[in-house]
């Protein structure tokens, strides 16, 4: 009788033992498998292989060696795959290796800018949270941003959240330049800021700023030859020029009806495409934004002198090319802020917010303590002027 009661029991024991759970290494191998990413020789089906593995406190890396005739391009279909499979976001890249990041922690859906994202004297602007820390882009070290995202997805948010870096980084020697084509709406209430030079509204207005600019432009280029120089960032001077295009598509020839705004936008796309082209290493810094990323909207001058890409969530895949070179943020969760950010790499983050007010405050704050500094400063000139007169007045 017990023996007889002991097969069920045993069978019930074995199905109450937790089945182990497939790790992410073995699923990707399943997956891999599934979707046929392989080459056929003879009669071997040949898979990329696992060639190591490391685990730390950030993520789990998984490197494949891949058989030749298959390349990263495998990656841009199997990654919302892979996605879904082991239900976490992922990055790759390729480097004669396959190399697979899985974090171990989630984004925030939102975080809010503070003031320890300031980075005193430097040209460096937080970009957004990743799994692995905090990354922040250097514009001396690249110089020009393009970024696109639909609308509603925090590209405003993000251009404004680098305006506020950038003013409080370098006070006193940066300066802005803004395009904001959505009729001045986001922007225009900066204007009266020493620092921000003009905000043209229209495509009229940008024709003007523009055409300033590329005066300068050569202006600049010319003391720079005289004296010798290849580029700002090996000289002493510490101005830099940022020229900030919010809606690009409005500068698009092909999106205008107005035979004269067509003539004026085709100047502003030439001017742009000087600004990306030459600009860099005399001081000009370009951050081109637009909601339609399409071949017409960023001009290909721009595109092409631009290294750093910033997408926010895009319906289709085409746009993720328009912006990144590659697909990609079409599979970005549908939350304001998030972002894939490359350069180099691709890497996706949550983009800090702030709002105008934290911006008013945060400048005016900002005002008061330069005012001080600049008194303080004034007092000692009042005491050598006087020495001065003093020696001048003297017998
Ligand atoms: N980094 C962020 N984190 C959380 N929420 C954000 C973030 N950025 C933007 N949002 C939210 O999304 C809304 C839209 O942001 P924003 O105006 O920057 O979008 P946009 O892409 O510039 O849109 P549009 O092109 O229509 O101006 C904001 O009002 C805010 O509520």
């Amino acid at each position: 009788m017990i023996e007889w009661l002991a097969l069920p029991a045993l069978i019930t024991g074995a199905a109450l033992i937790p089945k182990k759970k497939m790790d992410e290494a073995k699923k990707i191998d399943e997956i891999f498998k599934n979707r046929g990413v392989c080459i056929r020789k003879g009669d071997n089906l040949i898979y990329p292989k696992l060639i190591e593995k490391h685990n730390n406190d950030d993520k789990l890396t998984l490197i494949y060696s891949l058989p030749l005739g298959i390349g990263s391009d495998i990656m841009e279909k199997a990654e919302k795959i892979i996605e879904d499979g082991i239900n976490r976001k992922i990055e790759w890249e390729f480097d004669g290796v396959l190399k697979i990041y899985i974090y171990h922690h989630n984004l925030p859906e939102k975080w809010n800018y503070s003031n320890d994202l300031i980075h005193k004297d430097t040209w460096e602007v937080p970009i957004g949270k990743h799994p692995a820390g905090t990354i922040f882009h250097d514009f001396d070290k690249y110089p020009h941003m393009l970024t696109g995202g639909t609308t509603r997805f925090g590209k405003t948010v993000f251009l404004k959240g680098m305006l506020n870096s950038l003013m409080m980084n370098q006070f006193e020697d940066v300066e802005f330049y803004i395009l904001d084509l959505k009729a001045g709406l986001e922007f225009y209430k900066y204007k009266s800021l020493p620092q921000v030079k003009e905000v043209a509204c229209d495509v009229y207005e940008a024709a003007e700023v523009l055409n300033q600019i590329v005066e300068d432009l050569k202006q600049r280029e010319m003391e720079f030859r005289i004296n010798g120089y290849t580029n700002i960032v090996d000289t002493n001077i510490k101005k830099r020029t940022f020229v900030i295009v919010d809606e690009g598509a409005e500068l698009s020839p092909d999106l205008l009806a107005n035979k004269q705004a067509k003539q004026y936008a085709h100047f502003c796309q030439a001017a742009l495409g000087e600004i990306a082209r030459i600009g860099g290493g005399l001081g000009y810094r370009l951050i081109f934004a637009t909601q339609y990323p399409t071949k017409v909207a960023v001009p290909m001058q721009v595109k092409m002198n631009i290294v750093t890409r910033i997408a926010f969530t895009i319906p289709e895949q085409l746009g993720s090319r328009v912006i990144l070179d590659e697909p990609g943020a079409e599979n970005l969760p549908a939350l304001p802020g998030r972002a894939i950010y490359k350069v180099e790499k691709k890497r996706i983050v949550q983009v800090p917010y702030i709002t105008d007010k934290q911006m008013f405050k945060m400048m005016e704050e900002k005002y008061n303590e330069s005012r001080t500094s600049r008194d303080i400063v004034n007092d000692n000139r009042q005491d050598e002027s006087d020495n001065h007169k003093t020696i001048n007045e003297g017998p």
